[in-house]
């Protein structure tokens, strides 16, 4: 007969097998990541997501695991990372998966990564606009960047939390107190609001999404989002009700996500695939690709999304807007006006 004791240590060995330690949480003492032969070291990109247990920062770590660029992805979050992280760590692509949970190993989530995605902050619910979300999401990029500042001051970072047109001139405000802004470096997410825009023109030009390109300019909120439809490609024209139309659907279209979800949030899904567009084109140009050119929310005009060409430094080129007919003409002008407001609303939240 074995005794009680025997049958406990029996069952611990067997349930160690069943459950190897492969969560690397930090700081988690189940872990023996030293007893794996795996010593990481692959060649390829090191990416952080903060706010990775979110509805976009799932997905988002989902699809950025399965991106052969990348060869270490650090999942950070306040609430559930580790769940987040065993789950994505099973996955058999290249990249090495750490999870960080709180505040006090936001550090070493950061320590040494080349690209930094920020979807940390709350959604909106429906009759709310990304404005109302301020309060709360300043305060979040605040010390997320000021993280980034400390421990990957050359990262690129890429934010997503809401109202962007305010929370990149916070992050803007945060490096240039720590001494380390470089507008090459930091970059609002408006990616979804080109992903939409493709998306709607397509359907209504009856081709498929994939050929169609549209540069979407100026800010990530209502009448800042600015589409160029005169300038999309393939070159083609539109009615005046097909360009009001797609104007409304492509700066709305944040807000029709909003109503469908009816409280449960915001758009998640396209914006994890949007980011993780984002995510390679940053990465293909940190790895040296030539022509990568993406619409994005840069520091510099100052701030303005717009297209710039991605390379092994961040945003090396900005591109100016091109010819604007009239109806764009007077869209700029309104989208310079809010836009101005958001941005000194942003500025000031830290140099108050
Ligand atoms: N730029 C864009 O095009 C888009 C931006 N967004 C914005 O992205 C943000 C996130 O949206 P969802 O993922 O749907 O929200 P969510 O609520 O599902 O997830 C947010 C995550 O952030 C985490 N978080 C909160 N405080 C944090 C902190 N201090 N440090 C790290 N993580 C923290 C939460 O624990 C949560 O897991 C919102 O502000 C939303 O408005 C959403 C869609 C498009
Ligand atoms: O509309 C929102 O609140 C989320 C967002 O930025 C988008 O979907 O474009």
């Amino acid at each position: 007969m074995n005794s009680g004791s025997e049958v406990n240590q029996r069952i611990a060995r067997i349930s160690a097998h069943l459950h190897p330690p492969t969560i690397q949480m930090e700081g988690s003492s189940v872990l023996s990541r030293a007893s794996c032969r795996a010593k990481g070291g692959a060649p390829g990109f090191k990416v952080a997501i903060l706010g990775a247990a979110g509805g976009i920062g799932q997905s988002l770590s989902m699809l950025v695991k399965m991106n052969p660029l990348v060869s270490v992805l650090h999942l950070y979050d306040v609430v559930n990372a580790p769940g987040v992280t065993a789950d994505v760590s099973h996955m058999d692509t290249g990249a090495v998966v750490r999870g960080f949970l709180g505040q006090q190993q936001l550090e070493n989530a950061l320590t040494g990564m080349d690209l930094v995605i920020i979807p940390a902050g709350v959604p909106r619910k429906p009759g709310m606009t990304r404005d109302d979300l301020f309060k709360i999401n300043a305060g979040i990029v605040k010390t997320l960047c000021e993280g980034v500042a400390k421990c990957c001051p050359r990262a690129i970072v890429g934010l997503i939390s809401n109202p962007v047109n305010s929370t990149v001139p916070i992050a803007a405000e945060v490096f240039k107190k720590a001494g380390t802004f470089d507008p090459k470096k930091l970059l609002g997410v408006t990616t979804l609001d080109v992903v939409r825009a493709n998306t709607f023109v397509a359907e209504v030009l009856g081709i498929d999404p994939r050929e169609v390109n549209v540069p979407v300019v100026g800010g990530h909120a209502g009448v800042t989002i600015l589409p160029l439809l005169s300038q999309v490609k393939p070159p083609c024209s539109f009615t005046p009700e097909e360009i009001n139309y797609l104007t409304d659907r492509i700066q709305n279209g944040g807000t029709e996500v909003v109503e469908a979800k009816a409280g449960a949030g915001s758009a998640t899904l396209s914006m994890a695939y949007a980011a993780a567009k984002f995510a390679d084109a940053c990465l293909r140009g940190l790895r040296g690709d030539a022509g990568v050119i993406e619409c994005s929310f840069v520091t510099e005009l100052p701030f303005f999304a717009t297209k710039v060409r991605l390379g092994r430094t961040g945003a090396e080129e900005i591109f100016p807007l091109g010819p604007l007919n009239e109806y764009e003409r007077a869209g700029l002008e309104k989208a310079k006006k809010e836009l101005a407001e958001s941005i000194q609303k942003g500025a000031s939240f830290i140099n108050k």
